[in-house]
């Protein structure tokens, strides 16, 4: 009873004055209570705040260079079974951003980042097409493929010259000679909308004709994409995707720093690439930092990350020769070994805090790379002072990851290796894998499998609830605002001994199902 009436005279403010708050600040936590250990995220737990918020109410923007901004605050790794056209067109949509991987030939590279720089929602922009001279058999050998609804001729049997009809399947069903060719079976009254078209637009034309596909062509009548009724129903809108100043989605891409990656940078940047990242795992080298000064003063428009670092001191001396954003992280990655093999490396926790203390002091942001396993993680990397959270096998193993899904032991995976395993490195990475000359591989990672997590459209809406849901708990309105916490000591963590870890994850049962969504 006496308890209880002290408690009550007491307010919030004066309660945390006079008793002090519960937890430790950052600076405590990683500089005084440590003795000399890094911390991983898992070492570390955020104390909860008040909420006078809904979840909803929480504002995730945070730049992931000095110059550019995203809605979302998580960015995919350039790595060949995590980044390629598709998920870095989903990532946009999101908020987010993906880095193309450069394990494949120039050309393919720069196209891959045409493909989402030209992406509309909605809009299929590489369909399927057949010429005048193709047959009925074609269209039934691609049906046993795949669905179809409509299929365009063209001129050349591509998209991008004249348009002359359609085929539906109704076109050709009750062909009974399967040589006829198309020119003699094809819609050639069909309802087009000429460019520039907006998504309304053709949905209220698609709504009208009551047909399956809409061919768009231009003031030539060549085909320049295809709408498609399903994918409109399909379609929503995408409020949070990160879009340069022409409403084109913004798309990142690795490149490394060999004299051959100049070449690599230039067909990036024809193609419209935003951000370079610069892809070492080491990345205080005479050999980035010369490639950061060429990239600045060759292609000022491009945002340039460096990395990767794990110390204040690597982190300053590149930004010193000019990065826009730090990618921080070794060794921490699911599939690296480069601890093991090199010695090297860093606690991801203590490597975000000590490389982001500077380095937000400068306006340069830092990307949390690597070891992310659960949406915890984010909310910790975040509150440890990253811009932006970068991921691999989070990604890996979605439909939008690049590879084929396959069955073990019933279960369906997807493959995910790292970009220094030795079938990455028998890819392509080789030879900027080792130092000119080295005749002896030595693996820095390791290929596996990871379990099929379906579509980006809906795991994408998933971490981002989860991240919202801890910045609530933490009593946070944004993550600029935590941020500022960190940094004033107002944050408070605590370290978690082993039993603590336990205790914080499940215990207890005999058997239990993790289902994460
Ligand atoms: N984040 C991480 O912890 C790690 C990431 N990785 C990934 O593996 C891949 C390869 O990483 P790294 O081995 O660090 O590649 P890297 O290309 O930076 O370095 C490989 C070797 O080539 C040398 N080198 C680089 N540029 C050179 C030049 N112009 N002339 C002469 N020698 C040069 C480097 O000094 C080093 O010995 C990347 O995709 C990286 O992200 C690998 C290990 C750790
Ligand atoms: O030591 C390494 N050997 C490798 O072969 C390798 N491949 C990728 N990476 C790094 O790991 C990050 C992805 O880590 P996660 O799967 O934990 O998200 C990536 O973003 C990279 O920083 C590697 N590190
Ligand atoms: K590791």
């Amino acid at each position: 009873m006496a308890l209880s009436l002290t408690l009550d005279s007491r307010d919030e403010a004066t309660i945390v004055k006079e008793d002090g708050p519960d937890g430790f600040s950052a600076e405590t936590i990683f500089k005084a209570a440590t003795g000399c250990q890094g911390l991983t995220y898992d070492d570390v737990i955020l104390m909860p705040g008040h909420i006078s918020f809904s979840a909803e109410d929480i504002d995730l923007e945070s730049y992931v260079t000095k110059n550019i901004k995203l809605k979302t605050p998580l960015v995919s790794s350039p790595m060949d079974t995590v980044t390629e056209a598709a998920m870095a067109i989903q990532m946009a949509l999101h908020g987010g951003l993906g880095v193309i991987h450069y394990n494949m030939p120039i050309a393919e590279q720069a196209a891959n980042v045409r493909e989402v720089k030209r992406y509309k929602n909605g809009f299929i922009m590489d369909p399927l097409c057949f010429t005048k001279d193709h047959t009925v058999q074609d269209v039934r050998d691609m049906k046993a493929q795949q669905s179809f609804s409509g299929i365009p001729i063209t001129e050349d049997g591509k998209i991008g010259s004249k348009l002359f009809g359609i085929v539906t399947r109704r076109d050709i069903d009750f062909i009974a000679d399967p040589s006829v060719k198309l020119s003699e079976v094809m819609t050639k009254k069909m309802v087009t909308a000429t460019e520039p078209v907006g998504l309304e637009e053709a949905n209220a034309l698609l709504k009208t004709s009551k047909k399956g596909k809409l061919p768009v062509i231009n003031a030539e009548g060549n085909l320049v994409a295809l709408i498609s009724r399903t994918d409109l129903i399909k379609n929503r809108d995408f409020p949070l995707a990160t879009k340069d100043d022409n409403k084109q989605l913004r798309c990142g891409a690795a490149i490394g720093t060999r004299p051959e990656d100049r070449n690599r940078l230039a067909a990036l940047a024809e193609a419209g690439v935003d951000v370079i990242v610069i892809d070492s795992s080491q990345g205080d080298s005479m050999y980035q930092h010369e490639m950061v000064k060429f990239i600045k003063s060759t292609y000022p428009a491009i945002d340039v990350v460096g990395g990767n670092v794990v110390t204040a001191r690597q982190a300053a001396n590149l930004i010193k020769s000019g990065v826009d954003a730090l990618r921080v992280g070794m060794g921490v990655g699911s599939i690296c070994t480069t601890q093991e093999v090199c010695a090297v490396g860093r606690a991801q926790a203590s490597a975000v805090y000590n490389t982001s203390r500077i380095s937000r002091k400068l306006g340069v942001p830092v990307w949390a790379d690597g070891g992310i396993a659960a949406t915890g993680h984010i909310v910790k990397a975040l509150a440890m002072g990253a811009g932006v959270v970068m991921m691999g096998s989070m990604l890996a193993g979605t439909e939008e990851a690049p590879g084929e899904y396959f069955f073990q032991e019933g279960v369906r995976l997807k493959r995910y290796r790292g970009m220094g395993s030795i079938e990455a490195m028998s890819k392509g990475s080789e030879k900027r894998y080792f130092a000119s000359g080295a005749k002896v591989k030595v693996a820095q990672g390791v290929s596996g499998a990871v379990v099929d997590k379906g579509s980006l459209r809906k795991y994408l809406p998933y971490l981002i609830t989860g991240l919202r849901h801890g910045i609530q708990d933490v009593g946070m309105r944004s993550t600029a605002e935590m941020h500022e916490a960190l940094a004033d000591g107002t944050l408070r963590l605590e370290l978690r001994s082993p039993a603590a870890q336990r205790e914080g994850g499940v215990h207890s049962l005999h058997s239990f199902e993790k289902r994460s969504m």
